[in-house]
């Protein structure tokens, strides 16, 4: 009896215990949803507003204010628009110009539940950009397991800076230099294509540029990264656009936002998880085969970029980082990092190439400045080598004034780690503080007069000089957290720049129309069209 009454008192106090635990866990997830969607807004928002902020009024507890900042771009969106008139900050970052009309220079909104200001002032932008203390705000979770995983894009802190140690050597002058001749050569596969096309159509044809400058880029960076096994890694492309699509259409749903939803079994997270499963298993295998053959071939070198990865990494394993621990990536480290560079480094280019495929067919006049000092340094040949790369002046002013007036990431973000003092502003702990780059670098008072204006020849004299202050022109960030691929990418560009330059005419077709759109990255709504003539040599 005892004993059934001692086993009754036991199942009782499991049941209670089970019961309280169930109880504890649910109050925390209910506290800490208010405390994200409602506390902490609203406390921001306070401590901003005593110090003069301005913002609207009233936020949606979900979506905050995108409704009314989707609606004022959609609108802006659907306007007919010159393509010479560079002055698209409605439709690229809307709410810039929203609320710094209504708010005046120190404003707020909400992004979904997140609240953020939003700071312009080039030396305060120097600040935050260069102090560890402001960190890289967390990423959507299926965004970040789509497209890089805890990779280097997306980490803080102590991993952060020993991720950056074993990624840097990859990207080193001298390791660079190597990457040319590959980028050389898959820019002159699809150059080819284009031949054939102006044949076939018997001396001129339109092309959507904006494709093939995707087809470049992944190219060069599935080799560049995995040499010989490029082939495999150009599978991934196609999963990756899938991706993009998916979660493009998944943003449209508030539910999206919500913490857990990606576990709801909807047919879009299976479709999604399916997917980035799919990515990482090619991934895994290419990593597995050169571990392999590391272990076996004694001389085994750096050749493409997963191997200098992978040899620093295995030189770090008797080195003591930070704190005295050592750090040593593991596969699942590796395939996030080959995840970050494959997306880094393929749409970024992409669109930027595209822009300036572009201007170099609105400006024929650039066109010709470009192609005469192509023709003067590397005399037309496809014998583009890096010293090459860097005697070309004109090329390198060119893109910089694409990158001014269409930077590729439109706007860039940090979190308050502490409560911090930025200049005379009180940064609260957790607050987001945003750069709206594109609009620095379209701001008449940093950049003058003509600053709507596509003219390539405010670079002359480098950046410095170009504009009042170093931090007004920050395509590729600013501080310690630059983007890792800004000489890839710029030797790429010129690469590309100069073998286009060199055996084609370009302008843009009648079909083109002009709808640039901050879709993730700064691109063409419609893609670019342009004619392509064979050049007459
Ligand atoms: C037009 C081309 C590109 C543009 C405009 C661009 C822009 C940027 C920007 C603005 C950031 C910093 C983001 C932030 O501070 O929040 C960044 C980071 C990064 N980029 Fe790029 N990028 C380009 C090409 C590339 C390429 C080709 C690669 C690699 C092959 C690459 C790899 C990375 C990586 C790994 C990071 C993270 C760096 C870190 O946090 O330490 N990017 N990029």
């Amino acid at each position: 009896m005892e004993l059934i009454q001692g086993q009754v008192i036991t199942w009782r106090s499991l049941a209670l215990v089970v019961t309280t635990l169930v109880l504890v866990a649910i109050f925390h997830n209910v506290c800490s949803l208010i405390m994200y969607f409602w506390w902490t807004p609203r406390r921001l928002r306070g401590i901003m507003e005593k110090q003069g902020w301005k913002g609207p009024k009233t936020f949606h507890i979900l979506a905050g204010n995108m409704h009314e900042i989707m609606k004022f771009r959609d609108e802006e969106l659907s306007k007919d628009l010159a393509l010479r008139n560079f002055d698209t900050g409605s439709r690229i970052l809307p709410q810039y110009v929203l609320y710094s009309q209504k708010y005046g220079d120190k404003f707020f909104y909400s992004y979904g539940p997140i609240f953020k200001i939003v700071v312009t002032d080039p030396n305060l932008v120097k600040e935050i950009l260069t102090n560890k203390l402001y960190y890289k705000e967390s990423l959507n979770i299926m965004i970040k397991l789509a497209f890089f995983g805890k990779g280097l894009f997306t980490l803080n802190g102590r991993n952060w800076i020993e991720r950056r140690q074993i990624m840097e050597p990859s990207f080193h002058h001298e390791a660079l230099k190597g990457m040319v001749n590959t980028m050389v050569k898959a820019t002159t596969l699809v150059l080819d294509t284009w031949e054939k096309k102006i044949q076939d159509a018997g001396g001129s044809t339109e092309l959507e540029v904006n494709n093939d400058m995707g087809i470049i880029t992944s190219s060069v960076i599935s080799r560049t990264t995995f040499g010989n096994n490029y082939k495999e890694g150009q599978q991934m492309f196609e999963q990756m656009e899938a991706l993009v699509q998916l979660l493009t259409k998944a943003f449209a749903n508030p539910f999206f936002f919500l913490p857990g939803y990606r576990f709801f079994p909807t047919p879009s997270n299976r479709k999604i998880s399916k997917l980035i499963h799919k990515n990482e298993k090619i991934l895994k295998q290419i990593i597995q085969i050169r571990q392999e053959q590391a272990r076996v071939d004694e001389s085994f070198c750096a050749k493409d970029i997963l191997d200098l990865m992978m040899s620093t990494n295995s030189n770090n394993k008797n080195k003591k980082v930070i704190d005295g621990t050592t750090s040593q990536l593991n596969i699942q480290n590796l395939v996030d990092e080959c995840k970050t560079l494959f997306l880094a480094g393929y749409a970024t280019t992409s669109s930027f190439l595209t822009w300036t495929m572009l201007l170099l067919a609105e400006y024929p006049e650039w066109q010709e400045r470009a192609r005469s000092e192509i023709r003067e340094v590397c005399n037309f040949n496809n014998d583009i080598d890096a010293t090459k790369l860097n005697q070309m002046k004109i090329v390198g002013m060119i893109l910089n004034e694409v990158h001014r007036l269409f930077p590729i990431l439109p706007q860039l973000t940090r979190v308050a780690s502490k409560d911090m003092q930025l200049g005379d502003i009180f940064v609260p702990k957790g607050l987001v503080l945003e750069i709206p780059v594109f609009h620095m670098h379209h701001d008449p008072k940093l950049w003058g007069e003509n600053v709507m204006e596509f003219d390539p020849n405010r670079f002359t004299n480098g950046v410095s000089k170009a504009c009042q202050h170093q931090q007004s022109f920050i395509p590729f960030s600013g501080g310690p957290r630059y983007c890792l691929g800004q000489n890839f990418s710029l030797m790429e560009s010129k690469v590309v720049v100069a073998s286009v330059l060199s055996r084609f005419k370009l302008s843009v077709s009648p079909s083109y129309k002009h709808c640039p759109e901050n879709l993730f990255l700064h691109s063409p709504k419609f893609g670019v069209q342009l004619i392509i003539k064979k050049l007459d040599t």
